[in-house]
């Protein structure tokens, strides 16, 4: 039988699992397995040449019952209602793990950035703040950066929203620049919470990050931040990649190098000759895996040639649920995406909080308040997964599911 590559159904099935294990009753399970709201909205945009394009764009709203919505917007040419779905599910599962008073939420408009100019971004951006004005807000649901969206972005979709509510809203988005009311550490939080948990997963397993052999797929916020701590504790990033290929050396990239070479968006290997490709990427030999790209990439195709013994996913979903009983069954360890990328929601809600408060905060303690959350949420997945003889996805599931489910319940809406 085809294995299920479906985000949504799949991710319905680790929530089952997990209120099953939490002695949840069918009922709350029929309230979280799809989002309360899914709006989808049709954008006009006037282009360069003079014509009007059409784009369509998605917002879901998983669970507002602990608080506001909260999640990224992404552009990319594949983004659908089945992906936006689970995406925002996730959001109330990562709220859960580092402890938000956040349900999940997550948007995208199908388009592709790397083919359009910054004003007909621009365009895209505030037509979808437009299109979807009604059901967001600083108290009801809360965008931010993700896939190809970027502080420039935030701070267009920003704007617009303060002119339709007729007044500054900067906790309207998180992401923005840091002379907009951004946070310090936002841009790399994605990145310092996924380096905590392959911290914390090497020492699990013993493994010492100096000279550790380390892959990382994409090279965009995540993956090249990432690729870039790595590199500073002592690691050998022995390959990176991005939409178009991947580069491989043994000895170790010189990651400063492509740091600075890459463009925008993330891209850096079609500067090269040499490439491989990202399934080839995926299978190198090394001590730690880490894909920051897209969806279903470690699929039971290709478990059981990969390599690592330690996989952090700092991308949402690119691990699917036979591959992880395939690479579980052969001992490796899975630190899944609901806790190894909630840095970048956790200092989202940093920002949203000082756009509350007016009172904003160093990069010293934002990243104190990150380590604290991300190595509290590690120790007790980890420690759930060990007690309960459960992998890590199932025990962070529990976690994560468990907010939502007691708000919805002392809400009396199950
Ligand atoms: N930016 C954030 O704060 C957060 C991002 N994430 C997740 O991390 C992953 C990466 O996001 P960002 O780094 O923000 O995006 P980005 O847009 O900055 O970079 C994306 C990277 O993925 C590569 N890529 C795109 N399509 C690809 C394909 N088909 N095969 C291989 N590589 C491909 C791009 O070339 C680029 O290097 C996504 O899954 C996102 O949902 C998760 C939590 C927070
Ligand atoms: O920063 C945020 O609020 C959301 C980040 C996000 O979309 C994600 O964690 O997938």
């Amino acid at each position: 039988m085809a294995e299920n590559l479906n985000l949504f159904t799949s991710t319905q099935n680790v929530i089952k699992e997990a209120l099953t294990k939490l002695g949840y009753t069918e009922e709350m399970y029929e309230l979280l397995k799809e989002p309360l709201r899914m709006l989808t909205v049709r954008i006009p945009v006037k282009m360069d040449d003079g014509s009007v394009k059409i784009f369509t764009g998605y917002r879901a709203q998983h669970n507002d019952a602990p608080g506001p919505t909260k999640g990224g917007v992404r552009f990319h040419p594949e983004v659908n209602e089945e992906e936006v779905k689970a995406l925002s599910m996730w959001m109330t599962l990562k709220a859960g793990i580092v402890d938000l008073p956040y349900g999940g939420g997550k948007g995208g408009v199908v388009c592709d950035p790397r083919q359009l100019s910054m004003r007909e971004i621009e365009n895209i951006s505030r037509g979808y703040v437009r299109a979807i004005s009604q059901i967001v807000g600083p108290t009801k649901d809360i965008p931010a950066p993700d896939v190809y969206t970027n502080s420039q972005i935030m701070a267009w979709m920003m704007d617009e929203y303060s002119r339709i509510r007729e007044f500054d809203s900067p906790g309207f988005i998180t992401g923005k620049p840091i002379a907009l009311g951004g946070s310090h550490g936002r841009e790399k939080a994605t990145a310092q919470g996924v380096t905590i948990c392959i911290h914390e997963a090497a020492k699990k397993r013993g493994i010492d990050i100096k000279g550790a052999r380390v892959v990382v797929q994409g090279f965009g916020n995540a993956g090249s931040y990432l690729a870039k701590f790595m590199h500073d504790a002592g690691a050998k990033v022995v390959g990176i990649s991005d939409a178009y290929g991947g580069l491989h050396d043994p000895d170790g990239l010189d990651i400063d190098y492509l740091l600075d070479r890459r463009d925008s968006f993330g891209t850096i290997t079609t500067l090269f000759d040499n490439t491989i490709t990202n399934q080839q990427l995926l299978e190198i030999d090394c001590d730690i895996l880490v894909p920051a790209a897209i969806s279903n990439q470690i699929t039971e195709e290709n478990a059981r040639n990969i390599q690592a013994s330690i996989i952090v996913e700092a991308a949402n979903g690119p691990t699917t649920l036979e591959a992880t009983r395939i690479l579980t069954e052969r001992g490796v360890l899975i630190v899944p995406d609901v806790l190894a990328s909630s840095g970048g929601v956790t200092v989202s809600y940093f920002e949203w909080v000082q756009n509350n408060q007016g009172y904003y905060w160093t990069e010293e303690e934002v990243n104190e308040k990150l380590h604290e959350n991300l190595i509290k949420a590690f120790d007790n997945i980890y420690e759930i997964s060990q007690t309960r003889g459960v992998n890590m996805r199932l025990a962070a599931y529990m976690v994560g599911v468990r907010r939502a489910a007691e708000a919805s319940k002392f809400r009396g809406w199950v």
